[in-house]
């Protein structure tokens, strides 16, 4: 969708800010360019929407070299979101987020409707906020109008220079799980600019790391984070990246236990002898379909009579299999739970034990500094205690 091939842009006093630059970011894409002040990333990203052009190399949009483009027809199809936002301040929210509309040609109304419908998506009540003016908005309403301003043309592609930068914090992790939610139906192209690596692997289907002018490493969190390209890349990337390798780091089915389990219908007294026989503390309880219901312990069925449905406890502690082990690992903390469920859908895969998180941490660490690829790599079974 975006191409770069070998583009060099030299400013007019010789500063060369980005060196024969040549990447590719695929359709529905999220691309961060990550990297220390100067470095070139907002220069690459103005040169897509041409309010810079390169001194020598192409890009291609959509199949065409954008040197040949018209910049305001370019532009079109481009949504460009800033870190100051931009809004316009003697123009109330509505008014600034149907900018482009406006300029357009739609009709007032019609405009005006779709600002709206665009303010709803980015979690403001146009009732509320549209008729204010851009100062009688929080940092952080302000960025959300942005984002909405920059998707009222619904442009396939989106750049994004620091969009969440003049917000706090927690502002900002809200603000972008968001805009991953939203991105998650929009299937933009994105290029999203940021200097923070914490923003950059969160937010990024690929991340590309920049030196002075340069990519040094172009691929997906994971690879930056278990496999960086450069001594240059590893130190930007920070020593606390096995930590972050966590956040995506993906279950593995070979991590799971099956504990042994009973039936909702089955009765009481042959559950427990059964967990008896097999020296269990307790035991998942699943449905006729082999869904996990919840879980019971052995003692509670010692004894007792019915079906196990009458004694069983609803399980809150699961996730997806989908998940990362950074998001088992926080469910399990939430829940105070020594073992969370995993499930496919409804269906209940294994557990997941802190022992077994600990392994695939270690597993992460080991090949990092082995060098051995993460899947191959292997440590013994640690015990807990
Ligand atoms: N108009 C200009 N004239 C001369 N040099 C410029 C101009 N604009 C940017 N530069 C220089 O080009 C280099 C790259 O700048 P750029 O703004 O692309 O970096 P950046 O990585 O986006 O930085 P930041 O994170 O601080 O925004 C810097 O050395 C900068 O000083």
């Amino acid at each position: 969708m975006i191409r770069f091939e070998s583009v060099t842009k030299q400013y007019p006093d010789g500063t060369t800010a980005v060196d024969d630059l040549s990447f590719e970011v695929a359709e529905g894409e999220l691309v961060t360019l990550v990297g220390p002040s100067g470095c070139g990333k907002t220069t690459t990203m103005m040169m897509v929407n041409r309010l810079i052009d390169p001194t020598r190399g192409r890009i291609v949009v959509d199949g065409a070299d954008i040197a040949g483009v018209d910049p305001v027809r370019l532009r079109r199809r481009i949504g460009y979101v800033i870190q100051q936002t931009g809004l316009f301040p003697h123009r109330t929210v509505l008014d600034n987020t149907a900018t482009v509309p406006f300029l357009t040609g739609w009709k007032k109304a019609e405009a005006r409707a779709r600002a709206a419908e665009l303010l709803d998506l980015v979690g403001l009540d146009p009732d509320v906020y549209g008729p204010r003016y851009p100062d009688q908005l929080s940092g952080g309403q302000r960025q959300r109008v942005g984002v909405a301003r920059a998707l009222a043309a619904d442009p396939p592609v989106l750049l994004m220079d620091e969009p969440f930068g003049a917000v706090d914090p927690v502002v900002r992790e809200r603000l972008q799980k968001e805009f991953l939610r939203l991105q998650a139906t929009m299937h933009k192209t994105v290029l999203l600019v940021t200097h923070d690596i914490e923003e950059a692997i969160r937010l990024g289907d690929r991340i590309a790391v920049y030196g002075a002018g340069r990519i040094e490493q172009y691929d997906t969190p994971a690879s930056v984070l278990g496999a960086p390209a450069t001594p240059y890349v590893a130190e930007f990337v920070g020593t606390d990246r096995t930590l972050k390798q966590l956040s995506v780091t993906g279950i593995d089915r070979g991590d799971l236990e099956r504990p042994p389990f009973a039936r909702l219908g089955e009765p009481a007294s042959e559950a427990a002898r059964r967990l008896r026989a097999e020296g269990a503390r307790w035991a998942v309880v699943l449905d006729e379909d082999g869904e996990l219901h919840g879980w019971v312990g052995a003692e509670e069925l010692a004894g007792a009579g019915g079906t196990v449905a009458g004694h069983a406890r609803r399980m809150e502690a699961w996730v997806p299999f989908t998940s990362t082990l950074k998001a088992a690992f926080s469910e399990m903390l939430k829940h105070d739970a020594g073992w969370i469920a995993v499930l496919d859908g409804h269906r209940f895969l294994g557990v997941l034990t802190p022992t077994k998180l600990h392994e695939a941490l270690r597993r992460t660490i080991d090949s990092d500094e082995r060098g051995v690829p993460r899947d191959r790599a292997r440590v013994d079974s640690v015990p807990t205690q």
